[in-house]
């Protein structure tokens, strides 16, 4: 067990290791290729420590492959991926799964297992990382079921549950570690505006408690108006535009003004 799985609550949260220039997650100069097909092209951002980051940009343009070079679930062709102050392709496999354990992940679909209920579902991540007892296990669980306003479904099976449930389910358990970057990869798929405007108020809850560092991938621009301390839009596997929430919003940039307003014309073509 190392230091991370000994503090659970929020209040007792550590806090990140900054990289050298203040930022606890960089991504410098990203090249990634699958066969011929160029992803990630130039892509360079800092992550603001203990802000909601959100990412933005059109379909197939490289936002779930950020994420997932920034856990360490796919390697660089060239530049650099930094978080806590490491270089994480610069370290072995075995540090880069304990950096691992410090990142919380929610994937679109929530990623529940389907044999499993809801609790267990939350649970697997201490069972498996940590050598706590199940009741020090079931006092984080339902700590976290509670915040996300699931303790009454905790017998549920993913099946019998709603695609809302699914990913508060899946944000419980991307906390149960603990962690001090959160990754969302489109929270709000598949919502309707309500359920969406609902999730993005329990991200904004438990990040007011926890200030950990979020990033969120998302299509949606409610949710990007709500969420965000800061805003980077994405094309071609490079950052077109980053800049405050509030002044994205109010950008008179081409990129951001186009995708806000969903307009055909403009600078981001369809490729
Ligand atoms: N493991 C992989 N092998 C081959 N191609 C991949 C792989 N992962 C992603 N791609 C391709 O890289 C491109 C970018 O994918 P990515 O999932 O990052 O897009 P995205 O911006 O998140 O899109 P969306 O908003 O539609 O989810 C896509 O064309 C995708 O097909």
């Amino acid at each position: 067990m190392d230091a991370h799985d000994t503090e659970v609550m929020p209040s007792t949260l550590i806090a990140p290791e900054a990289n050298g220039d203040g930022h606890v997650a960089s991504v410098h100069n990203l090249y990634k290729s699958f066969g011929s097909f160029q992803v990630m092209n130039g892509l360079s951002l800092d992550f603001k420590p203990r802000a909601i980051t959100t990412i933005l940009g059109p379909s197939g343009t490289g936002k779930s492959v950020l994420l997932k070079h920034m856990v360490g679930l796919l390697e660089p062709d060239s530049g650099t991926v930094n978080v806590f102050g490491q270089d994480i392709w610069g370290i072995a496999e075995r540090e880069r799964a304990q950096l691992r354990k410090r990142f919380g992940v929610l994937f679109q679909d929530g990623a529940l297992f389907g044999s499993m209920n809801v609790y267990d579902n939350v649970a697997f991540p201490l069972r498996k990382h940590t050598d706590k007892s199940e009741s020090e296990i079931r006092e984080i669980v339902t700590y976290r079921l509670k915040e996300v306003g699931l303790e009454a479904a905790e017998k549920k099976a993913p099946n019998e549950i709603s695609g809302g449930m699914k990913k508060r389910a899946g944000f419980a358990r991307a906390l149960v570690m603990n962690p001090e970057i959160v990754l969302f990869d489109e929270p709000d798929s598949g919502l309707d505006p309500v359920r969406t405007s609902l999730l993005n108020d329990v991200i904004l809850k438990i990040h007011e408690e926890d200030r950990g560092t979020y990033v969120v991938v998302t299509h949606d621009i409610r949710t990007a108006k709500k969420v965000s301390d800061y805003v980077g839009l994405i094309w071609q596997g490079r950052v077109v535009y980053y800049g405050p929430a509030e002044e994205a919003f109010s950008s008179s940039d081409p990129f951001v003004r186009q995708f806000l307003a969903g307009d055909s014309v403009g600078p981001l073509g369809m490729d």
